[in-house]
């Protein structure tokens, strides 16, 4: 399904697994095209919040909606990059980024373009050198890059990430943060990405959104002036803007 300029608009959502209250009263519109970062404390419900957008988890009141139309996650490309980063034991790296791709471009065939688009993933995630490997040969940083590598491949609406540079050091995140964001670039999507980290909250998202509370919810989406996908971002970690931001976030978080 193509989406025409369509936001997804969460209205009163509540989530309940095994009768426990997960989410609750989440109203939220995710304008198309744009990245949100996600923030909020351990157990808010932000894996629960992408599992149900994702299509993993129902819905137990409200609605999710594009345009007049209710939402149904399996009618839609969703490229997911999960917290453990679902990789399967039995494909190597070259093979489970060319599946995803494949996969997501449905019944049309293979093409040079294909070959070139995930040529230059692998190479702007730094998994050239081990396209022949298999999970359990690659350190969590490359198992969570190829992962990456794989939402990136896909032609998908949406592009969910749960902690996707959590396992990288601390080079290795910025990096990856700025490469993210080039790659991004190249097919922008509505993007909902989950983070502990305030500085790459802030580094990552043009819309930050604040979760909270146990059933958890949203209490805030901020703008955020300071993102510029094209800007150097350790140009923009030396702005006092940055700092300024990234203290009144802490300030909100706690
Ligand atoms: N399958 C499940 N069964 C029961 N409770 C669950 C299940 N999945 C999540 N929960 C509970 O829902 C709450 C929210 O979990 P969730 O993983 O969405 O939070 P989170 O904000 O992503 O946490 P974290 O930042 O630690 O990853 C937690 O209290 C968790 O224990």
């Amino acid at each position: 399904m193509t989406l025409l300029n369509k936001n997804l608009d969460l209205q009163k959502i509540s989530v309940e697994i095994g009768g426990k209250p997960i989410l609750a009263e989440i109203n939220a519109s995710f304008e198309e095209g744009t990245i949100y970062t996600i923030v909020g404390q351990s157990g808010t419900g932000k894996t629960t919040l992408l599992k149900l957008i994702s299509g993993l988890l129902p819905l137990s009141a409200g609605t999710m909606m594009i345009g007049d139309i209710t939402f149904q996650p399996e009618q839609h490309m969703i490229g997911i990059v999960p917290q453990n980063y679902g990789l399967l034991p039995w494909q190597t790296a070259g093979q489970a980024v060319r599946a995803a791709r494949k996969i997501s471009q449905k019944k049309k065939a293979w093409s040079e373009t294909d070959d070139t688009i995930v040529s230059q993933l692998f190479e702007d995630m730094a998994i050239t050198a081990i396209q022949d490997k298999f999970p359990n040969q690659m350190s969590g940083g490359q198992q969570q890059r190829v992962s990456i590598a794989r939402g990136l491949a896909t032609d998908s609406d949406f592009l969910l990430l749960d902690e996707p540079f959590s396992a990288l050091d601390a080079f290795s995140r910025e990096q990856a943060q700025q490469l993210f964001l080039r790659t991004w670039q190249k097919k922008v999507r509505t993007t909902l990405f989950i983070t502990h980290d305030v500085d790459e909250a802030i580094l990552m998202g043009q819309k930050i959104i604040v979760m909270a509370g146990q059933p958890g919810t949203i209490t805030k989406v901020i703008d955020n002036p300071l993102f510029d996908a094209n800007q150097d971002l350790t140009t923009l970690r030396e702005k006092p803007d940055f700092y300024q931001m990234v203290h009144s976030l802490r300030k909100e978080l706690n």
